[in-house]
């Protein structure tokens, strides 16, 4: 990759608490490339979408950023002012959040809000931003945009306010979108139609999009390299065709199971037993390790670094140990990954 659009690296995210420090985001690392689409799939709770927040300068208090280093297109992000982020915010990175209420002003028309943050951003006329206003709300599906400018949210349904709220964040041509569970609140039968109109939208403008998601079948078929995160870790990284086809991690070949798309049929769904530790209660060595099928002495003692794997990244001792533990891997990762979904 050349410069990357945006490079996090190292990133620690805690909340200080009287029992001490709890590590919210232990270690991550990635870049992503312009134009680039990448999916972050993981439990509830494993840290998607507060890697999210520190990228755009979101955190809540009193979670904060306890190392690492964001950087933009070769300028660090993570330690400008709150004024600076609040520029590169919405100019630089756009942001599609669950519920759309969340991003939409109740009392102001979509049209005053999407005109506003286009002269926020950007130098041009009245005129000029209404007529951009126009087109986006158009690009996005909003019928008869131009009269719908005058409408306030309440008076959309869900979906069209989502369309709304994805032409406000591409208003000002951010070179990044970070989409939070950007379906999650709608009906299903609209879902698959705002992931489309988000890709073609940033596809068109050559922005990058983190797309943060539960759901493994719309990255398989959105993005173009998945994050797989666990416990405030990245468990693997890699091109999402070759993620899915030949996951590595065990928690990666649970997940794909749990991909009906894929496998076609819901009763061969595989269930990862147990559940993701409390941040309070992370076991020591490989968080999965009390949950993975595969585990032996290592994982339960030492914490595995991401490993180069055919093009992704990997952190499993599975794939560092000698001949015998990789072979006894592989073959027990083929078989869950393959006849027994
Ligand atoms: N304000 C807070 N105080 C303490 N812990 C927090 C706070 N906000 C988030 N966390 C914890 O940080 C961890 C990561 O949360 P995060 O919201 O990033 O997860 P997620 O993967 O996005 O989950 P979901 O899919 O449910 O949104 C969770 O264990 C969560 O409980």
């Amino acid at each position: 990759m050349s410069v990357p659009l945006l490079s996090v690296r190292d990133l620690h995210v805690e909340f200080p608490t009287r029992r001490g420090r709890l590590k919210a985001i232990d270690g991550v690392s990635f870049d992503l490339a312009p134009g680039e689409v990448l999916g972050m799939v993981g439990e509830s709770g494993a840290g998607k979408s507060l890697t999210g927040a520190a990228v755009i300068g979101l955190l809540e208090p009193p979670g904060r950023i306890a190392d690492g280093e964001i950087w933009l297109k070769g300028e660090r992000i993570d330690n400008v002012s709150r004024k600076a982020m609040r520029q590169i915010r919405g100019r630089r990175i756009g942001m599609v959040f669950q519920d759309p209420l969340t991003s939409l002003n109740p009392l102001f028309t979509v049209g005053d809000q999407i005109v506003e943050t286009i002269m926020t951003h950007l130098p041009v006329s009245a005129r000029e931003a209404r007529d951009r206003a126009v087109s986006l709300l158009e690009a996005v599906g909003i019928p008869a945009a131009s009269k719908r400018l005058t409408a306030y949210p309440h008076q959309f349904s869900g979906g069209m306010r989502q369309r709304v709220v994805i032409a406000l964040a591409l208003c000002a041509e951010p070179e990044l979108v970070i989409a939070d569970e950007p379906t999650t609140a709608l009906d299903v039968s609209v879902q698959a139609q705002i992931i489309d109109v988000l890709k073609e939208l940033c596809s068109a403008r050559g922005a990058s999009v983190i797309l943060i998601t539960h759901d493994m079948g719309v990255i398989a078929e959105t993005a173009d390299r998945v994050a797989v995160m666990y416990s405030g870790r990245i468990a693997e990284i890699g091109p999402v065709a070759q993620v899915v086809k030949a996951p590595h991690h065990p928690y990666t070949v649970g997940l794909m199971g749990s991909i009906p798309s894929l496998t076609g049929s819901v009763d061969r769904l595989v269930q990862i037993p147990g559940s993701m530790p409390r941040l309070d209660a992370i076991p020591p060595g490989c968080a999965f390790n009390p949950r993975c099928p595969h585990a032996f002495e290592r994982c339960r003692v030492e914490r595995p670094e991401p490993m180069e794997m055919e093009g992704s990244r990997v952190a499993c001792w599975l794939h560092e140990a000698g001949d015998e533990a990789q072979t006894v891997a592989e073959q027990g990762l083929a078989g869950r990954a393959g006849g027994e979904r």
